[in-house]
């Protein structure tokens, strides 16, 4: 479960990016974070992942305070987490293959079983015929799936996206809802922030809607 009880956040030039924030998703529940450019999507997403800490109130997540833990702490919070931000770069002097693989290898997997999740992960977002290309060759929208099975390849428990259809077209933004959705399917909490309105059409997923770092709705 992952809980915000009134919380803010000022950045250290004293703009307040999100004031008073309350909600709580369930364990399994998939939500959208919906809002304007600036509105705080990225914000409210960076504190779960104690990537920031807020300024007052408190995020809790899996019984957890965030806010609280001390920096030893936040690698093992992490562990339950598949990121997926925009400053998270793919490796392109590496193969699709060990783009996937490096999380594994990172926490210590055991080669033979990590070999079988990497294949896993791709499989799940229909790149797998693409293990031995680099990057570079993948389309937007491939790229995009690939941080997704990046994210995915530890089996976590939260995923959280930020805005990872931006730049795609309709048909690629689908593609990439759909694989998360499927996520949501598997008991996955699932947190995906997008300012594209038109995604939200007809999904019966929660929608969370940030306006000027409010919760609007
Ligand atoms: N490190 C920072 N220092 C100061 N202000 C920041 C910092 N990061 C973000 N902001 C400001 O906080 C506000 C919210 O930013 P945030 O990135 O959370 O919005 P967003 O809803 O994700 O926007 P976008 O859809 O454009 O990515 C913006 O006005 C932004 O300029």
């Amino acid at each position: 479960m992952i809980s915000f009880s009134e919380v803010s956040k000022r950045y250290p030039n004293g703009f307040e990016a999100l004031r008073n924030v309350s909600f709580t998703v369930e364990t399994g529940e998939m939500a959208l974070i919906n809002g304007h450019s600036g509105a705080g999507k990225t914000t409210l997403l960076r504190l779960i992942a104690a990537i920031e800490r807020s300024t007052t109130g408190s995020v809790i997540v899996n019984g957890q305070d965030v806010g609280r833990l001390n920096d030893a702490a936040v690698p093992f919070l992490r562990r339950n987490f598949g990121l997926v931000f925009q400053d998270q770069k793919l490796l392109f002097d590496r193969s699709v293959f060990e783009n996937v693989l490096l999380p594994l290898q990172i926490s210590g997997f055991e080669s033979k079983a990590a070999v079988r999740r990497v294949r896993a992960a791709l499989d799940k977002v229909g790149l797998l015929n693409k293990e031995k290309a680099r990057p570079i060759t993948l389309s937007g929208g491939e790229q995009q799936r690939l941080c997704i099975a990046r994210a995915i390849v530890s089996r976590p428990s939260i995923l959280i996206a930020d805005e990872p259809t931006s730049n795609l077209d309709m048909e690629y933004a689908k593609d990439i809802m759909a694989i998360f959705k499927s996520f949501h399917q598997v008991g996955v909490t699932v947190l995906i922030s997008t300012h594209d309105v038109e995604l939200l059409g007809g999904t019966p997923q929660r929608i969370l809607t940030l306006s000027h770092g409010e919760l609007t709705g």
